[in-house]
């Protein structure tokens, strides 16, 4: 074995990598190379944790699953086949999600290093706020395509995985989807809300139905046509989807004319709404019976073809039905309460949602688009390369033998590129380690942020599951309002369920008011200072400002910002504290850094997000911190209601393949 061979690693650092015990988090595309390079490079205590099983599409990259071990767990697997290389490493497999209950501060605090292998932010999240607890030192990577970035979170030395907030994940205000669509990616989430109304996971915020809610549609929105369906929320009262769909066996052309004829003509009396958009126009199952006059239409069987056409209309329904046909056999066979689940690699789930959005598109007069691009959008597909991620991992291995030693310093970050920069490097490196924010609401001295939010329409259920859990990502936060015994959320079960559908103005959670939240797990307290806001259409119901102080008038800011920028430009004293970029330069640089093929950017600097969830950084606030303040004043006011805003994450970065967190300029 490598490592053993003397010379290849000075004896020092070979007894401390074989002394070591060493966590490594999911299984993929990096987890399956880090693996590898553990065993191979003589480490003997690993333990790995992945909640996956092992799948078809999975095999061209990740080299220790095979064939024969499709549909098994992933970590097993894992385990098994790198204990081929040293028998004599103890490796201990967990088939499971690292946010359990199971793997609290306790488990964390026996490693002497966490490797984190992850695809998605929740799960990234939980692992660093289980490190600074723990205060293990966790080596953070990721890969989009060509692209990979590798580096240490280390409490009280480096930036955590939240001092910089994310870019939030994109989401399109309800109406857009439900009422006016006008990209494809806008019927595509519609349609993908279809397929969980009608088969899958069906929920209160995907209904595919008019909106009637809509402010944009006027008071007396679709009055005229069908008075008595709307129902208070704004939505059509009809049954719900899928206890109609079932009523008429899943009819293909009923489901059809109820969705892209009747829908569509209740839409078109909601005559505010096309006053300045275009009309779309019904279309009744009827009239593609037969492929369009002069056309000879045939949907193919090839695969490639298939995938690469614009299918028409006729094609479309054609594909549509098929579908509709099949999901509802295979729904059928399912017992009673369970669901589909719609994946982009199920055939039938795919032809149903790239149907129905090209139909929905073609009324709406948008684009369509071939399957392989609605496969795309829809799964948010990122390519995975195999080389970045074995660079990757090969760098985060290297990256943990300067952990061993104690070696913090020179432990910069790295970013793998696709091209040679300007000085000739492929691997970019930080050019120090950058230093914690102090502001932040993770590992900040003392963690708050202020929250925007409609305190009259959002629920307590949407405060827990929306803000606290999707957005400030706790796992099961117990929230109390500050100064009183009143516990508004509790994470023992049924204990506040009274409280769920309760709007937070009803528990007197208003302007100013405080909440003290807590996720025990995760040992984690946040202090939520609650600011009333009244969201228009296209405005999300909620924003978390992560900065306090930077609701201070803009001046103040601005004079902060240059003080910071010639901060950076002193020499370093000390690496670890001054020698980094700041926040706010760091993003300036990535913004500016044009000529990569892919990267996400945290800019502190950039308007703020259009997104439906959104955490502002320091000076997106700062720019509206005076709206912010006034709206203080006059948070009675009332207006008409925000659209609620979908929240399309899953279908859109589907949390997956946010790898990196920023690529600096060289
Ligand atoms: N909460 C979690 N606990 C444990 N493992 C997780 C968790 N979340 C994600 N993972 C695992 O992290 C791994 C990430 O690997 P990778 O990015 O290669 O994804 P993949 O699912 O294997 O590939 P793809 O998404 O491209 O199909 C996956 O195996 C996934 O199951
Ligand atoms: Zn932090």
């Amino acid at each position: 074995m490598a490592a053993q061979i003397a010379g290849v690693f000075e004896k020092g650092l070979q007894e401390k990598i074989a002394n070591s015990k060493v966590l490594v988090v999911g299984a993929g595309g990096i987890g399956c190379e880090i693996l590898k390079n553990l065993v191979l490079s003589g480490f003997l205590d690993i333990e790995i944790i992945d909640l996956d099983t092992i799948d078809v599409s999975n095999l061209n990259r990740q080299f220790l699953f095979h064939k024969e071990h499709v549909g098994k767990s992933k970590a097993n697997v894992a385990r098994e086949s790198a204990l081929s290389f040293n028998p004599n490493a103890k490796i201990k497999a967990y088939h499971d999600s690292i946010t359990t209950n199971d793997y609290g501060v306790h488990f964390f605090q026996k490693f002497s290093v966490v490797l984190n292998a992850l695809d998605n932010r929740a799960a990234r999240n939980h692992v660093n706020r289980l490190c600074l607890t723990a205060n293990i030192p966790l080596i953070e990577s990721g890969t989009a395509g060509y692209n990979g970035q590798v580096e240490l979170i280390k409490r009280g030395l480096t930036q955590c995985y939240e001092c910089v907030p994310k870019p939030a994940q994109k989401s399109f205000p309800g109406c857009t989807i439900r009422n006016t669509p006008s990209e494809p990616i806008h019927c595509i989430v519609w349609a993908k809300h279809l397929f969980n109304q009608l088969f899958g996971e069906s929920n209160d915020d995907e209904d595919v139905s008019p909106d009637t809610a809509d402010p944009e549609a006027g008071d007396k929105a679709g009055e005229e046509a069908l008075a008595k369906e709307a129902n208070k929320e704004g939505n059509v009262d009809r049954v719900n989807t899928r206890t109609w769909a079932k009523q008429c066996d899943f009819d293909p052309a009923k489901i059809f004319n109820k969705l892209f004829f009747d829908d569509i003509k209740y839409l078109l009396s909601m005559s505010d709404l096309w006053k300045t958009r275009k009309p779309p126009m019904p279309v009744e199952w009827e009239s593609l019976l037969e492929p369009a006059a002069g056309a000879t239409e045939e949907v193919t069987e090839n695969v490639a073809q298939r995938d690469q056409k614009v299918l028409s209309m006729f094609e479309s329904a054609k594909v549509y039905a098929e579908s509709v046909g099949t999901l509802k056999e295979l729904f059928a066979k399912l017992p009673e309460g369970d669901h589909l689940t719609w994946d982009k690699d199920d055939k039938h789930a795919m032809d149903f949602v790239a149907a129905c959005a090209n139909i929905r598109a073609e009324i709406f007069g948008i684009a369509r688009k071939s399957r392989f691009d609605i496969k795309s959008m829809a799964g948010n597909i990122i390519p995975a390369i195999a080389t970045t991620n074995a660079i990757t991992a090969g760098l985060v291995v290297m990256m943990a033998f300067r952990v061993l030693k104690e070696e913090y310093s020179k432990c910069n970050s790295v970013y793998v590129r696709l091209g040679l920069n300007g000085r000739n490097q492929l691997f970019v490196p930080e050019s120090a380690i950058v230093a914690p924010n102090p502001k932040c609401y993770v590992c900040g001295a003392k963690p708050e942020v202020i929250l925007q939010v409609d305190t009259k329409n959002v629920t307590i259920r949407e405060l827990r599951d929306d803000i606290l859990i999707k957005t400030l990502n706790m796992v099961s936060p117990d929230v109390i309002l500050d100064g009183t015994s009143v516990i508004v959320i509790s994470s023992e079960e049924g204990e506040t369920d009274s409280n769920n559908e309760k709007k937070l103005a009803e528990l007197y959670i208003v302007n100013g008011c405080v909440l003290k939240a807590d996720d025990f797990l995760q040992n984690y307290e946040l202090t939520i200072t609650v600011l009333h806001k009244d969201p228009g259409r296209e405005e999300a119901s909620f924003a978390i400002v992560a900065d306090p102080d930077s609701l201070k008038p803009k001046e103040l800011v601005e004079v902060d910002k240059v003080t910071d920028a010639a901060d950076d430009q002193q020499p370093s004293t000390s690496s670890a504290q001054n020698g980094g970029p700041s926040h706010a330069k760091k993003a300036r640089i990535a913004v500016q850094d044009s000529d990569d093929d892919m990267y996400i950017v945290e800019d502190d600097e950039e308007k703020p997000s259009t997104s439906g969830i959104s955490i502002s950084s320091p000076s997106e606030v700062a720019a509206g911190s005076s709206s912010v303040l006034e709206k203080r004043k006059h948070t009675q006011d009332t207006e008409a209601p925000a659209c609620k805003k979908v929240k399309v994450a899953a279908e859109l970065q589907d949390e997956e393949n946010d790898g990196l967190i920023i690529i600096p300029d060289e």
